[in-house]
């Protein structure tokens, strides 16, 4: 798919090298996180065989609210907002329990719970902090 950007023609060139030479990092990143990613799917795919195998529950609120309170305080020293990395958090590992869920042969769970990534719909996309 080729897609082309939208810059203004008449934009200053030296703006141009410079927004080309952030992006380059700004696609890194991207990279480097799909790919965080992947890997923590692959060890969370684990945790599910491991928990359907022993007849483990596929959610741990309690954990949940753990990993919650240590990366808000990451966020927060990272001088990122703490309610997006939370959200962002949540909406991971919605996904994750969908899976466990999954690979337990189990129904999907009901996305209208409240409390922690249980209440976050899975194929939902994340709202980004504002
Ligand atoms: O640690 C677990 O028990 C997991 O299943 C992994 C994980 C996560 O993605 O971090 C997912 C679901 C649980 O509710 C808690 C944590």
């Amino acid at each position: 798919m080729a897609v082309h950007e939208e810059l203004p023609a008449d934009a200053d060139a030296a703006a141009i090298l410079q927004l080309h030479s952030i992006r380059e990092s700004i696609d890194n990143i991207d990279a480097a996180l799909i790919h965080l990613l992947a890997e923590r799917f692959k060890f969370t795919q684990s945790v599910g065989r491991l928990k359907a195998a022993h007849g483990l529950p596929a959610a741990d609120p309690a954990r949940e609210l753990m990993q919650i309170d240590r990366l808000r305080g990451l966020a927060g020293e990272a001088h990122l907002d703490p309610a997006f990395a939370e959200k962002f958090l949540n909406f991971i590992i919605a996904e994750v329990i969908h899976h466990h869920v999954k690979i337990a042969g189990g129904e999907p769970m009901d996305a209208t719970r409240s409390a922690g990534a249980a209440g976050v719909a899975p194929n939902a996309a994340p709202r980004a902090a504002s």
